[in-house]
């Protein structure tokens, strides 16, 4: 589903962000990728949603070659890929409805059928009563939630995470991971990007490590 083969990806700084990265996700895996600050996890995500290239080698994601990806097919990749970020990006004055709603809009589909799914998607993340509420009035905790809702709301098969507990308590940090858990249990293939050792390491899961852009661990956490 999400294969890296010998990537290197060189910013125009000159800086190299990846190097020789190879790894293979496959369908239904869900695995955390670690590091420290500046290890390449964030370019390695970018990578996966083309919003970077890479320098050398192949990214592939569901047989979709993206070093010659024509830029028409760049929005058909992203409809494949829900993300879900640190700071949430939400729109603090439209409604959790309307935030969730977005990629659909985007997209065209009808209202009704919009309905539909945004109350299954805020259904799942235990967020339905409050989809007439303005997102600056949740939590941190049920904010992230409304993005998870938001990245899941067009079922894509595949979730991708940039420390979505970055800003939330240990207790909030396990209910969000047990979200992605469950999606990953109905078939979503998962990539979360985490500097939480210790939640990583309570979830007994796949864990690539980055180090100054190689990996440099790929198992279970040891
Ligand atoms: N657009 C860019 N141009 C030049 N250098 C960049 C660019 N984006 C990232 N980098 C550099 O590439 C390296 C890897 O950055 P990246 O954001 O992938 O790391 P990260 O592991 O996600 O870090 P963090 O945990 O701090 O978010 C860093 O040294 C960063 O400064």
């Amino acid at each position: 589903m999400i294969q890296f083969t010998n990537v290197f990806k060189r910013y125009e700084s000159g800086h190299e962000a990846l190097q020789n990265v190879t790894f293979t996700l496959h369908e239904g895996e869900m695995a955390f990728l670690t590091g420290h600050s500046g290890a390449g996890k964030s370019t390695l995500l970018k990578l996966i949603m083309r919003m970077e290239v890479a320098t050398r080698g192949h990214v592939t994601i569901d047989s979709l070659n993206l070093n010659n990806l024509a830029r028409r097919h760049i929005p058909y990749l992203r409809r494949k890929i829900g993300v879900v970020f640190q700071d949430h990006q939400l729109l603090f004055d439209r409604s959790v409805y309307d935030n969730v709603a977005l990629p659909l809009v985007i997209e065209g589909m009808n209202p009704q059928d919009i309905g539909k799914r945004v109350r299954a998607a805020l259904d799942k993340v235990g967020l339905l009563s409050k989809e007439k509420l303005n997102p600056i009035m949740l939590s941190g905790g049920e904010q992230q939630r409304v993005g998870i809702a938001r990245a899941v709301v067009n079922k894509p098969p595949i979730l991708l995470a940039d420390e979505p507990t970055g800003n939330l308590d240990p207790q909030l940090s396990a209910e969000i991971m047990q979200l992605f858990r469950q999606f990953n249990a109905v078939g979503v293939t998962v990539l979360i990007a985490s500097h939480d050792l210790d939640l990583i390491s309570r979830m007994g899961l796949r864990m690539m490590e980055l180090s100054q852009g190689s990996l440099k661990q790929d198992g279970a956490y040891a």
